[in-house]
């Protein structure tokens, strides 16, 4: 839970496989993508395409879960050097949590400065529906509740201070901006805004947590993205999220539903164009870290 350093993922093996990557790869990113469960058609959107198994990539843990493909995908977007991953890593594969937010420091040493972050979760609000966009305003760290951060152990000063503020971490201006984008692509019936709670999984959820989860503030779950988001904003990089509401978590003792990971799938290849359309849309308009045309 505490570990020491490990050579395994500290600053040293980030940085070379960020040279690694950086000598073979065609652009040098300024935008980093991570695509969630069912979410890898995103990294299509990328022109000029240049791919890594990560099997091939030193020092990178390899993806275990379907859905995710295992692939670093280089492009440009509408003209910005990307740099997607197609197919990320869970606390419940058994890596580290260390190990698994990893590529995301990786993602800074190549030069990233926005990460785009992308997962499949289960509506706990009631509002929702399947296929509903929540463009994730907050978290709930329930593994950090427990003593499992991604920034536990040795802080290491070269990617960012010992006690980073989280109050701040999804940026205001392009929450703003995926409204706005949203809106003009018609897709405001679908786009909401609202909290995430990320668990450790792999099981999902009984009725009693989710009611308990619902009442705590959480308006969707999943098993990702905050470990991501914490070690993204302790080395100073912009981030936004979004949620694929895959399924409804169940809460009530008499539904005959169950939630699974088919469902989850199926329903990220149904919305798969209209997200590839909004992020690609906003991606378009991020003429500089601090600088919109909103
Ligand atoms: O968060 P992503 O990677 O989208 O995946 C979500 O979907 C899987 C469950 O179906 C879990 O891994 C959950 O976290
Ligand atoms: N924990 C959790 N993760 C998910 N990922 C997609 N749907 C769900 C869900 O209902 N619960």
């Amino acid at each position: 839970m505490f570990p020491e350093s490990s050579t395994d993922y500290g600053y040293e093996a980030c940085k070379a496989t960020a040279d690694w990557l950086l000598e073979h790869a065609p652009v040098r990113p300024l935008v980093g993508i991570v695509c969630g469960s069912g979410l890898g058609g995103l990294a299509d959107m990328l022109k000029d395409q240049k791919f890594f198994s990560y099997s091939e990539i030193p020092n990178f843990p390899k993806s275990t879960v379907h859905g995710h493909a295992g692939r670093l995908v280089f492009g440009n977007l509408k003209g910005k050097p990307c740099v997607c991953m197609q197919g990320r890593f869970h606390l419940y594969e058994g890596y580290s949590i260390q190990k698994i937010t990893m590529p995301i420091r990786i993602f800074k040493l190549m030069g990233v400065e926005t990460v785009i972050l992308t997962n499949a979760a289960g509506g706990l609000n009631q509002d929702y529906k399947v296929g509903d966009v929540m463009i994730i305003k907050d978290h709930i760290n329930m593994p950090g509740f427990a003593g499992n951060n991604p920034l536990c152990g040795q802080n290491d000063d070269r990617f960012g201070i010992r006690f980073p503020c989280m109050s701040d971490a999804y940026d205001k201006e392009m929450m703003q901006l995926a409204q706005k984008v949203g809106n003009e692509l018609g897709y405001s019936h679908f786009l909401k805004e609202g909290v995430y709670c990320v668990l450790g999984g792999p099981s999902f959820e009984t009725i009693a947590e989710c009611r308990m989860l619902n009442r705590l503030g959480a308006d969707a779950v999943g098993m990702s993205t905050v470990h991501e988001v914490i070690v993204a904003r302790h080395s100073g990089m912009r981030v936004f999220a979004l949620s694929l509401i895959t399924n409804k978590a169940v809460m009530d003792y008499s539904s005959e539903e169950k939630a699974n990971h088919e469902e989850v799938l199926q329903t990220g290849e149904q919305r798969s164009q209209q997200l590839v359309k909004l992020v690609s849309t906003m991606v378009s308009r991020m003429t500089h870290p601090n600088d919109f045309k909103l």
